[in-house]
């Protein structure tokens, strides 16, 4: 599923009606038709949870598999065929039904006028409530408010008529969608605030109006939506948080626009899904482990990591490593934890730094990593690993030195932010991949700028980034982005606030350099990784009951 920014929709909707030479009114008609059907979509299921019903109310309803829908002859037996009335569409008892329909002056007020429309249709009550004067719509708007408006459909305007929330069953939000800018303002934020404060379900149209469409940014006031109706193609703002949480329900209903356009209007953001792995990424599994292989076959991962109060951190990624599958894990670490550490896991391999007996890395420890390095096949670094004097570059050789693809982590992230202005670009291109799993923090770090502002944006700054420096990226969280050096990104789906849970992301740098080894492309590594990750803890907390006390080690042995 494609994930677009206002403008790459705004130049697939101009293609789709200016080359494809299918008309604007279509398209409208299609959305406010699918808005329409999810209201009925979510009556029926109030009425199944008693929501806003009297008790005998309750249990009346058609069912909304279209059986009890019928009309005419097909009620009888020995007529032949049924005849059914449009299942998507109809209720038992829809006059029980009031729907303020919140009617901005652009576009998306457009499609909540074609589902009154429908909605009427279908006999439930049904209210405009414009935000602006009727007559300022325009286009394809203003030919629904004309129909609306012929078909004697109850029409408000705020400021000239008072709304009452508390006579509606619920509302279709389509006072702003992908045209809006900053915070809603005049009318828009009144009603917005009326409508959250009604506490009635509101159903947005393409998205909460008051949500930045691009960044997730929630403006104040922003309407609370219990399902938004997405139009054509998923917008970024939909699934980047905050905004995330003020959509609710997120159902994306085709409208007539070629999905496929997405990618020849700007960037490939992408969910990640089972099925984008599949086919988008090429994530075969069954192709991972071969009948006849042997440990050879699935790849040495170096893991430089820990030191003494974080040799966890280092533990957890080597181990996490062999659980995703490599055939052989070698942890360099400082030789003081050595004693500590033989037989914690007995499958791993052990090669000692030297360290002056500090427990600590040091500058002079980096040729020590590159010999070893030159007889693996992924070097993994940062877990655990602390700062220490000319760490940076000690990160720089390791760069430059290894023909190995790297994943960089934790600590080693916070040495690369110091490399310079550019970023790390400035050490030369790699002959190998390079990926790097920040945190917002440490993606601040790298940005030169704070974390909320990274959080304000993630999806555009980890491609930003990405793109510039030549790097696959995980920007960690919830959502985590993926993003690949091409401009490409994947958005996970998987996992829940379970993870936030110290050696999470240790795991995480293990599992992706464990399936560097086996030979996935650092795409595929960063975005399967990613996605097994969020799935083992899924799992993780279902085996203990609660997310809350979840540890990083459960989500490893989850794998
Ligand atoms: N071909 C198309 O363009 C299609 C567009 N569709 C709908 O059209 C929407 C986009 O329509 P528009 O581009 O007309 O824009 P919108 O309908 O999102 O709203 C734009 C209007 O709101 C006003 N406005 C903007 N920001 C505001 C703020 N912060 N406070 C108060 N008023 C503000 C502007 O004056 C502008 O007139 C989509 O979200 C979707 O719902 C669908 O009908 C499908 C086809
Ligand atoms: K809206």
């Amino acid at each position: 599923m494609f994930i677009v920014t206002a403008e790459q929709m705004r130049a697939v909707d101009e293609h789709t009606i200016h080359k494809l030479g299918i008309p604007a009114a279509s398209l409208m008609e299609n959305a406010g038709r699918a808005i329409a059907e999810e209201v009925i979509r979510l009556c029926r299921e109030c009425w199944k949870e008693g929501v806003g019903r009297s008790s005998e109310q309750q249990g009346r309803w058609n069912d909304g598999n279209g059986k009890r829908a019928h009309t005419g002859p097909g009620d009888r037996q020995g007529y032949g065929g049924d005849i059914i009335a449009d299942p998507a569409l109809v209720m038992e008892q829809p006059g029980d039904q009031q729907w303020y329909m919140l009617i901005g002056k652009g576009n998306n007020g457009g499609d909540g006028l074609v589902a009154a429309r429908h909605l009427v249709e279908a006999g439930l009550g049904v209210t405009l409530v414009y935000a602006d004067a009727p007559e300022s719509l325009r286009g394809e708007a203003a030919v629904q408010r004309d129909a609306a408006a012929q078909l004697g459909i109850p029409a408000l305007v705020h400021g000239r008529e008072a709304v009452d929330f508390s006579r509606c069953t619920g509302i279709v939000d389509a006072l702003l969608g992908t045209g809006s800018r900053g915070a809603p303002r005049g009318a828009y934020a009144a009603l917005i605030a009326a409508a959250n404060e009604s506490g009635k379900p509101i159903v947005s149209a393409d998205v909460p109006s008051g949500l930045d469409a691009d960044t997730g940014e929630v403006y104040e006031p922003c309407i609370q939506a219990r399902v938004t109706v997405c139009l054509a193609l998923l917008k970024r703002g939909l699934v980047q948080y905050p905004g995330a949480s003020a959509a609710g329900r997120i159902v994306v209903r085709s409208i007539g626009i070629p999905a496929r356009l997405a990618s020849e209007h700007g960037p490939s953001v992408r969910l990640l899904t089972e099925e984008v792995l599949r086919s988008a990424l090429r994530v075969d599994t069954g192709r991972l482990r071969a009948p006849d292989g042997h440990k050879g076959t699935y790849g040495h991962v170096l893991l430089a990591a820990g030191s003494l109060p974080m040799s966890g951190a280092g533990l957890l990624s080597a181990k996490a490593a062999l659980r995703a599958g490599c055939g052989l894990a070698t942890w360099a670490l400082p030789a003081a934890l050595l004693p500590h550490v033989i037989g914690t896991v007995p499958e791993l391999m052990l090669a000692a730094a030297a360290d002056g007996d500090s427990g600590e890395w040091n500058a002079a420890s980096a040729d020590a990593v590159l010999r070893l390095a030159e007889s693996r096949d992924v070097l993994a670094t940062g877990p655990g690993l602390g700062r220490f004097k000319g760490d940076t570059d000690w990160l720089r050789r390791l760069w430059q030195h290894t023909d190995r693809p790297l994943v960089i982590d934790a600590d080693a992230l916070n040495m690369l932010a110091d490399a310079g202005p550019h970023g790390p670009s400035d050490w030369g291109k790699r002959s190998a991949a390079t990926i790097l799993t920040p945190h917002p923090g440490e993606m601040g770090r790298l940005l030169g700028m704070s974390t909320p502002e990274v959080q304000r944006d993630r999806i555009g700054h980890a491609a930003r980034y990405a793109r510039e420096q030549g790097v696959t990226l995980v920007l960690k969280g919830a959502r985590t982005v993926i993003a690949t050096p091409s401009g490409e990104a994947y958005i996970n789906t998987t996992g829940h606030a379970g993870m936030a849970t110290g050696g999470a992301g240790d795991v995480l740098t293990g599992i992706i350099a464990g399936l560097l080894a086996q030979g996935l492309s650092a795409e595929q590594a960063a975005s399967f990784g990613v996605f097994l990750h969020g799935q083992a803890a899924e799992r993780a907390a279902l085996l203990r009951g609660d997310p809350a006390s979840l540890l990083a080690g459960d989500i490893m042995d989850a794998l």
